[in-house]
């Protein structure tokens, strides 16, 4: 239309700011997730990102390392920070854990606490609300996860629990919002509001980024879900995994790539180093399996697994060993 009308200093002024105004600023920043163990968190993330970046499992406090989903939008960049599931310190990698997420929370422009639909809201959600209540700085949200699993009046009278410990703990929710990760329930209109809280600011990672993490970490956790997924409920925290070296097997064709990962599977005390190996090394074999899988999804090459278990003996609490596992 401008084409056919003629154009004058004026009319590409007005033409400018129109255009200014109706294009929104880009926004960018930081979005982390709290809750008790097993809140959904790291399923939330994935949903989000729309790629399974973050290990998720059905036992509680798999969620070790700080690895980041990047949501990307043409008018803005989310970056989700996924913390381990804050909750009372019983040992030194419990301490070290809430420290982490204490660190993270004052420095995001977001933190979401998820409250799981399907479950009271509780003193274990009251301690996290607690901690957030002393950062000032961050925005809050509330989230009520997992709403497929709960009645709509259920859901409702979970939201007005929410609302109600935000006031009794002085936490002003921002927006409190129900979604189901796994149904992909009102997970747009959270990406929405959690970028509509993002400061104005550019673009702070290349189109198409997913996650900032180095493979090797992605990779070490996709082993440590495997092992998870297959032992004993009361092994989960006593495995830690380090991938010792991933290198690209030389002399292989061009187009027949093999990716060459030895990694090392921890535990404390001999008896967990049997429990992993299982009888005639079964368990360990199928733990290799299920992991090379979902590596070779990941990283789109054949993978050649070596895996071994050594013991790291008391590996929770002590501070050496927690270093050299990457605590
Ligand atoms: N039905 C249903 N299940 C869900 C939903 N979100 C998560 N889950 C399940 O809940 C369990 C825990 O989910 P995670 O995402 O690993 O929880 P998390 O908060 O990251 O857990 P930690 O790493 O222990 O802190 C898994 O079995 C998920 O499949 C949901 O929206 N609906």
């Amino acid at each position: 239309m401008s084409e056919s009308t003629t154009p004058s200093p004026e009319s590409t002024e007005s033409t400018e700011s129109t255009e200014s105004t109706e294009r929104p600023a880009h926004r960018s920043g930081f979005a982390s997730f709290v809750g008790r163990p097993n809140a959904g968190k790291s399923t939330l993330t994935n949903a989000l990102v729309g790629a399974k970046v973050v290990i998720t499992s059905s036992k509680p406090q798999t969620t070790r390392t700080v690895v980041r989903g990047i949501v990307h939008r043409p008018d803005a960049q989310l970056v989700l920070v996924d913390t381990p599931g804050l909750h009372r310190p019983r040992t030194l990698l419990g301490e070290r854990l809430n420290d982490l997420v204490k660190t993270t929370l004052a420095e995001v422009d977001v933190v979401a606490a998820c409250f799981p639909a399907n479950e009271k809201v509780g003193p274990g959600d009251r301690f996290i609300v607690k901690e957030m209540a002393k950062v000032k700085r961050t925005t809050k949200v509330a989230i009520a996860t997992k709403t497929d699993l709960a009645t709509p009046e259920q859901v409702g009278q979970h939201l007005l629990d929410i609302a109600a410990l935000g006031a009794e703990t002085g936490v002003e929710w921002a927006e409190i919002v129900p979604v189901s990760a796994t149904a992909g329930d009102q997970v747009g209109l959270l990406a929405d509001l959690l970028i509509g809280l993002l400061p104005e600011g550019p673009q702070l990672y290349p189109d198409g980024d997913l996650s900032d993490a180095p493979e090797e970490i992605l990779v070490a956790e996709l082993i440590r879900e495997a092992a998870l997924e297959d032992v004993r409920d009361e092994l989960p925290h006593s495995i830690a995994v380090v991938v010792e070296e991933m290198n690209l097997r030389e002399d292989r064709p061009e187009d027949k790539p093999l990716l060459d990962i030895h990694a090392n599977v921890y535990v404390e005390r001999d008896s967990q180093k049997g429990i992993i190996i299982g009888h005639k090394g079964s368990r360990l074999r199928k733990i290799g399996t299920d992991s090379r899988k979902q590596i070779e999804a990941l990283l789109g090459t054949p993978v050649y697994l070596d895996l071994h278990v050594k013991i790291a003996k008391d590996w929770q609490r002590d501070p050496r060993q927690l270093r050299k596992l990457g605590f």
